[in-house]
């Protein structure tokens, strides 16, 4: 997978796509990040990238040609065509079935926006989906734009040291994930559960799934109000229950 980003903190987007699964994704080959900065792309001569907004009101926006220009080079610094994706709080809101989505595509192209955004009619003539990390504000885009790589970039196969740790990851199944727990077995904090000494991976994994279910129920209904139980599934959240409320 290929992603160009469009920043004005170059640096920034390279040092975060150095570290840790997304950096070795890289050296792998299968991730490449190629950063574009719009300030290259500025013609006046004070290079500007922002002015002040029509209708008055606080900040500065992003201008037009810079940017313009500057997508016009990403777009055609590799084949493959890409859909241009603004980091912006106006955006849907990121969820891992987006991330799965995204992690299939060959091609991305990241636009961070600085100040207060970019003028609309670079959004409408060349956005095609605007993403939002969150419902908060951002001094840019760019911290967005390295979420979605570090969340694409673990997916990318090969990119994890044990493949199965990708499926397993909390939100994979829409549910938070369960406890986890490694030495000692004794500790001044607690004993690790029973079930997960047994070597009964029948009953580990019902474990498991059973606190994923009740964790989600008690932090994050609104999860689970989106997926539908299997009889099973249903048949261990009652069972959490009835143990929480008891
Ligand atoms: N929640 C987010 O994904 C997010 C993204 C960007 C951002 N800041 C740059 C920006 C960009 C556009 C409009 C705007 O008002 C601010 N802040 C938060």
């Amino acid at each position: 997978m290929r992603i160009d980003v469009v920043t004005l903190f170059p640096d920034f987007i390279r040092q975060s796509a150095e570290l840790g699964v997304v950096g070795r994704a890289g050296e792998r080959g299968l991730m490449q990040v190629a950063c574009w900065n719009p300030r290259d792309y500025a013609t006046d001569n004070y290079r500007r990238v922002d002015d002040r907004p029509f209708g008055g009101g606080p900040g500065m926006l992003m201008l037009i040609d810079p940017l313009r220009a500057c997508l016009a080079a990403a777009r055609q610094a590799a084949p493959e065509p890409a859909p241009v994706i603004y980091l912006s709080p106006q955006g849907e809101r990121l969820t891992q079935r987006k991330v799965r989505q995204l992690a299939a595509l060959p091609r991305l192209i990241l636009l961070c926006g600085r100040y207060e955004g970019i003028d609309e009619r670079l959004v409408a003539s060349e956005v095609d989906e605007e993403l939002s990390v969150g419902d908060y504000v951002l001094s840019g885009g760019e911290l967005g734009a390295a979420i979605v790589i570090d969340a694409v970039g673990r997916l990318q196969e090969g990119a994890l040291h044990h493949a199965e740790s990708a499926t397993q990851d909390s939100f994979e199944d829409g549910l938070l994930d369960c406890p986890h727990y490694t030495r000692p077995v004794e500790h001044e904090l607690g004993t690790v559960p029973e079930v997960l000494r047994s070597g009964d991976h029948a009953a580990i994994a019902r474990w498991r799934r059973q606190q994923a279910l009740g964790r989600t129920w008690l932090r994050r209904p609104d999860l689970l109000a989106r997926i539908s139980l299997s009889k099973a599934d249903q048949a261990l959240l009652e069972a959490f229950r009835r143990d929480w409320l008891a």
